[in-house]
């Protein structure tokens, strides 16, 4: 016999009720009422997309793209642009919102192409992850994509969009462009781009570093 009692699951967190409380054309308030883990109802304000499509596991795609060309060194696939919430300019991988009974991986293809002017193949999928949890409920997949620089539609290719910036970054100086980016000019990095920059870094550079080893 044990002597553990197993904890009674009285307190599992959950919602109770959401309500509105402002509605736009993108984005909407709602106070969410819920259980806390230690069995208090709380309130919080949680902002969601109103675009969210029913059967979809997201409500966007956000795609790392590797430009690969004979002779270059391989490219990260990046976009510049005006980001009214912020009021400024930003740098972000492409990124887009899926559309009605689109999959992630037509989503990130179709946003590839209208913000760069790419074609690229899918190479690996993220599930749904969150953005930003103490404010909304916002979903991405990200989704990893392969360009053939070398090939005729891949070479000075055109984009639709006449306010996105295309820049294109080496991946084994990802996190030193960036940075020399930053110190140049206003602009915002997403904090996914600098994470992946910094995690490239370790890769390229301390792949398996040991204490031992550190000078
Ligand atoms: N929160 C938003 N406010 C707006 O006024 N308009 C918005 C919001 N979110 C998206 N959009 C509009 C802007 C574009 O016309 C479309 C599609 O955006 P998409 O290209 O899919 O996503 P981003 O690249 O992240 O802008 O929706």
């Amino acid at each position: 016999m044990s002597n553990h009692e197993e904890p009674k699951d009285t307190a599992a967190p959950h919602i109770v009720k959401e309500e509105l409380i402002a509605a736009g054309k993108w984005v909407k308030l709602e106070k969410t009422t819920y259980v806390d883990p230690a069995g208090n109802t709380r309130t919080w304000e949680t902002v969601k997309r109103t675009t969210r499509r029913a059967h979809t596991e997201a409500d966007g795609v956000g795609i790392i793209a590797l430009l690969k060309r004979t002779l270059h060194k391989d490219c990260v696939v990046m976009v510049k642009q005006f980001r009214p919430p912020l009021g400024c300019y930003t740098l972000e991988f492409p990124a887009g919102l899926i559309d009605e009974g689109e999959t992630a991986e037509a989503a990130a293809l179709r946003e590839l192409k209208e913000e760069t002017g790419y074609t690229g193949e899918v190479v690996g999928v993220t599930p749904a992850t969150c953005l930003d949890p103490g404010l909304s409920n916002c979903t991405i997949q990200t989704i990893l994509v392969n360009i053939n620089g070398d090939d005729v539609e891949n070479i000075n290719p055109t984009q639709k969009l006449e306010f996105v910036e295309v820049i294109l970054l080496p991946l084994d100086e990802f996190q030193t462009k960036i940075d020399d980016l930053l110190q140049k000019e206003k602009i915002m990095v997403d904090a996914r781009v600098y994470i992946f920059a910094m995690g490239m870094a370790q890769a390229f550079f301390k792949p398996r570093e040991l204490p031992v080893l550190k000078q």
